[in-house]
């Protein structure tokens, strides 16, 4: 059975539908990731579930009893804020210790202190329970908020945007940490986020959300390889997937696209197979474009733009037959503005969309072997 389940969710403010007829099942102990850009709908959707907002229809149901008609107390819901604000005055162990403290808790001195110390261990922090928030670092504030959420027992954890405050470098840091802490909480956790890193390297699964609808459930592995449409392909990824337009035609069982970059030929898996000039999206990702010549007849001249070197990696941006193209490159490649350059790709690369529907209509590449081409999605 699985934890959580929303049931045609709808929840509008004034005329803005900020949940559209969500359907999810989240399933017990599982990571799971709610992930879209700002206004999505991600928070409406958590404040439903922990029942700081009520739904205008639809049902949602915790371990197989329904709460939407119940009061948040009743609900046995966790939730930690975007804004992750700790009481200044209070230690670090204060903080934590707070949501047990609650009258109707009626929590013994030495079970909240047992608890206190639990989580603060999960997160590293026992060294700083004596301090007070402006005496610690930013991560560790972090880490407190995140402390101060899981420290009562609860059937579900709802975690909305803990890592948005902390800056790059401990963010990286922290998304480990997350790791860590989820395994060892061993519970249910639905986690809020625009970053679509956190989405791919934190979730089992991952739901990506837009104007309060889903527009796919999966693992990392299937939103990233084999996105259900172009919206979920342009979501993963920076720069973001290369978009192209083509036209698709169907001969002997192979498809053969058309693009500003040449002819390629695709095995056809989809049915029913397009009819002649069907008008597609062609996605194309940047670190599938290679530098040189593969030798397959694919590769083509192009003019470079801007090259922007990164550190770990350099990003080019050049122009061939008046498209314009994102190309990882390696870290030491160097490139002058006006210069030419011959790119790549392979064939199977390709990402075909259906014009009008935007549906993903060349099927899953999610068989590519694992390590090609995995730009940090997880296994
Ligand atoms: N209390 C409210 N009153 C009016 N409109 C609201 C309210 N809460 C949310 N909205 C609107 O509902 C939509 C969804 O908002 P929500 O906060 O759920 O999105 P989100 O995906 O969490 O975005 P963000 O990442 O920016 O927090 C937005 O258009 C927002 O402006």
């Amino acid at each position: 059975m699985p934890r959580v389940r929303l049931e045609h969710l709808v929840k509008s403010y004034g005329r803005v539908r900020a949940v559209d007829d969500l359907c999810l099942e989240v399933e017990d102990r599982e990571f799971f990731v709610l992930y879209g850009p700002s206004g999505a709908g991600k928070t409406t959707t958590l404040k439903l579930i922990a029942g700081a907002e009520h739904p205008d229809s639809g049902e949602v149901h915790i371990g197989g009893r329904r709460v939407d008609l119940l009061e948040p107390d009743a609900r046995n819901v966790a939730m930690t804020f975007e804004s992750y604000a700790l009481y200044p005055h209070y230690s670090v162990y204060d903080n934590i210790a707070f949501p047990l403290r609650a009258p109707d808790r009626r929590m013994s001195r030495a079970e909240i202190d047992e608890r206190v110390r639990w989580a603060a261990r999960l997160l590293g922090i026992e060294h700083v329970l004596g301090h007070k928030p402006a005496e610690i670092s930013q991560g560790q504030r972090q880490r407190t908020a995140l402390a101060r959420a899981i420290v009562r027992p609860a059937d579900v954890y709802l975690f909305d945007e803990p890592l948005s405050h902390v800056d790059a470098k401990v963010r990286h840091y922290m998304r480990g940490e997350l790791h860590r802490m989820s395994t060892m909480l061993n519970n249910t956790i639905i986690y809020v986020t625009h970053d679509y890193v956190e989405a791919l390297s934190l979730g089992d699964r991952v739901g990506v959300l837009d104007h309060g609808r889903l527009h796919q459930v999966g693992t990392p592995r299937e939103v990233y390889y084999a996105p259900r449409n172009l919206f979920v392909a342009l979501s993963f990824g920076q720069p973001e997937m290369n978009i192209l337009e083509g036209t698709l035609t169907a001969a002997n069982g192979r498809l053969r696209v058309e693009t500003a970059l040449g002819t390629t030929h695709q095995l056809a898996t989809g049915e029913p197979l397009p009819t002649a000039g069907t008008e597609v999206w062609v996605g194309l990702r940047p670190q599938d474009l290679q530098l040189g010549d593969l030798g397959a007849g694919t590769a083509f001249d192009a003019e470079v733009l801007v090259f922007e070197p990164l550190g770990t990696h350099g990003v080019l941006r050049a122009r061939a037959n008046g498209q314009v193209l994102n190309v990882l490159v390696p870290p030491n490649a160097r490139f002058e503005p006006g210069s030419r350059v011959l790119l790549d790709y392979p064939e199977d690369a390709l990402y075909l969309f259906d014009r009008e529907s935007q549906l993903n209509i060349l099927h899953p590449r999610i068989t590519t072997p694992q390590g090609a081409r995995d730009g940090g999605a997880k296994a």
